[in-house]
């Protein structure tokens, strides 16, 4: 479960993760809100999901704005986890209103 992807694996399945980027480090998005009380909604969905999964993302928040980055640290790298958990992260976006920037 915690292999490193390949980035033809990574490019492949970024394509339903629409504003996310990746490479074989980490993969990055950032949403903006429609104001700072939905971006720390989205905050908290995401941070549910990630204590579900206990896979965690970095957080920058900036205003409406947030900032992801997704690694695996075990494993040096992005795994399956990370794109399962950008989708999470999607999924708490589209409930708050947050598009993808
Ligand atoms: C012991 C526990 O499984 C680890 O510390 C988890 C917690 N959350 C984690 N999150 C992420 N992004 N990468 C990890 O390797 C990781 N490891």
């Amino acid at each position: 479960m915690s292999r490193l992807l390949t980035s033809e694996e990574i490019t492949r399945q970024l394509a339903d993760l629409p504003g996310w980027a990746g490479d074989g480090q980490a993969l990055t998005a950032s949403y903006d809100a429609p104001d700072f009380a939905a971006a720390i909604r989205l905050v908290e969905e995401a941070a549910d999901a990630a204590e579900q999964m206990n896979h965690h993302p970095d957080i920058d928040i900036r205003w409406k704005l947030t900032h992801w980055r997704l690694s695996t640290h075990s494993a040096g790298g992005v795994t399956q986890l990370d794109i399962e958990l950008a989708h999470r992260i999607a999924q708490a976006a589209a409930l708050v209103g947050a598009s993808p920037r």
